[in-house]
């Protein structure tokens, strides 16, 4: 696989509200390469939606970046002013969330919002746009690209309108898609019908994605490399096949344990017992030391990162052997 263009180190992001300051963000470090997927999983509230958010430039007050870098093809994105990273957003970086009517406009037709999306950055005729729409609703396996141009959000389904967000993520030929949650609320056959086509176009466009979920399922069909955390901060990280069928972490190995069966069907995903620790009251230690079972004394120590292999590393005293 080709060189990291992407790259995160030692991000921290912090909100400084009233009641204290939560560390939704601490110490991450991770890179992309081009053509590849890096999951991010984790449980609600383990800091991925602000990683992502992070990356966009788009963490508001009461929150700030504290400290670490960001870089994009070599350039310090933390470093941009507003106006910057406004050209970067949608141009180079695009995002896409779980609800695609936060960025679907209601009112206006697919044409004029995907339109609006490339006038915004390039100047192009509208013949050259249309050509370009059509294209980027083809890749993304919509039928009939010509007939959805003339549609509104609502005259489409759930599945469609995600599809509609990601071909205008695609229209601009960004290097790197941030993917928040994108095909959690569709059913299953959707979902993996979109992943098919995510899939072919970061393979074949050579583009870079993160994909943010809950779900580890979805990033076994999907992702190259998987990154877990937990309270803000790395568990663990590794390609799909040392995270699915060789998690060293404990919490790793809850998270797939709750994952439902495949062959039991209605199973529900499994709670993993007990709470996570509050963001403006962590200790030096393992975040996860609370809900361990193999937790002992030197867990309230901070814990190193341990290189297991050239892409597995882990966050943990007592790590599962394999
Ligand atoms: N604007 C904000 N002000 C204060 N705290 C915030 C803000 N945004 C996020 N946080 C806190 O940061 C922590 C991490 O949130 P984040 O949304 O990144 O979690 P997540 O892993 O994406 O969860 P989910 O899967 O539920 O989206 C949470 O405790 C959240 O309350």
């Amino acid at each position: 696989m080709s060189k990291a263009f992407f790259q995160v180190d030692d991000l921290n992001t912090w909100f400084f509200t009233r009641k204290g300051t939560i560390k939704s963000v601490r110490d991450i470090s991770f890179d992309v390469s081009r053509g590849e997927v890096l999951g991010i999983v984790g449980e609600s509230g383990s800091g991925k939606s602000v990683t992502g958010m992070s990356i966009m430039g788009q963490i508001d007050e009461p929150g700030r970046i504290v400290s670490g870098s960001i870089s994009l093809n070599g350039e310090e994105l933390t470093k941009l002013d507003f106006e910057e990273m406004r050209r970067y957003r949608g141009n180079r970086i695009a995002m896409v969330f779980q609800n695609p009517l936060m960025t679907l406009n209601p009112l206006m037709r697919v044409r004029d919002q995907m339109y609006e999306a490339i006038g915004a950055h390039e100047d192009v005729p509208r013949n050259a746009m249309h050509k370009r729409c059509i294209e980027a609703l083809r890749a993304v396996g919509i039928p009939s690209p010509e007939e959805r141009l003339n549609a509104y959000p609502h005259e489409m389904s759930g599945g469609m309108r995600q599809r509609v967000v990601i071909a205008i993520a695609l229209l601009l030929g960004p290097d790197l898609i941030i993917a928040d949650e994108p095909t959690t609320a569709l059913d299953v056959t959707i979902q993996a019908q979109i992943i098919y086509q995510i899939r072919r176009q970061i393979d074949e466009r050579g583009l870079g994605m993160i994909w943010i979920t809950h779900d580890l399922s979805t990033l076994s069909e999907l992702a190259d490399r998987i990154m877990v955390m937990y309270a803000g901060a790395m568990m663990e990280i590794g390609t799909t096949e040392e995270i699915i069928g060789g998690a060293r972490h404990p919490y790793t190995r809850k998270l797939l344990d709750s994952v439902p069966s495949r062959n039991v069907p209605g199973e529900k995903l499994k709670q993993i017992p007990g709470n996570m620790p509050s963001l403006m009251a962590l200790g030096e230690g393992c975040p996860f030391a609370s809900r361990c079972e193999r937790v002992t004394e030197i867990c309230r120590e901070p814990v190193p990162a341990t290189q297991l292999s050239d892409t597995h590393r882990i966050w943990c005293l007592h790590p599962f052997e394999n």
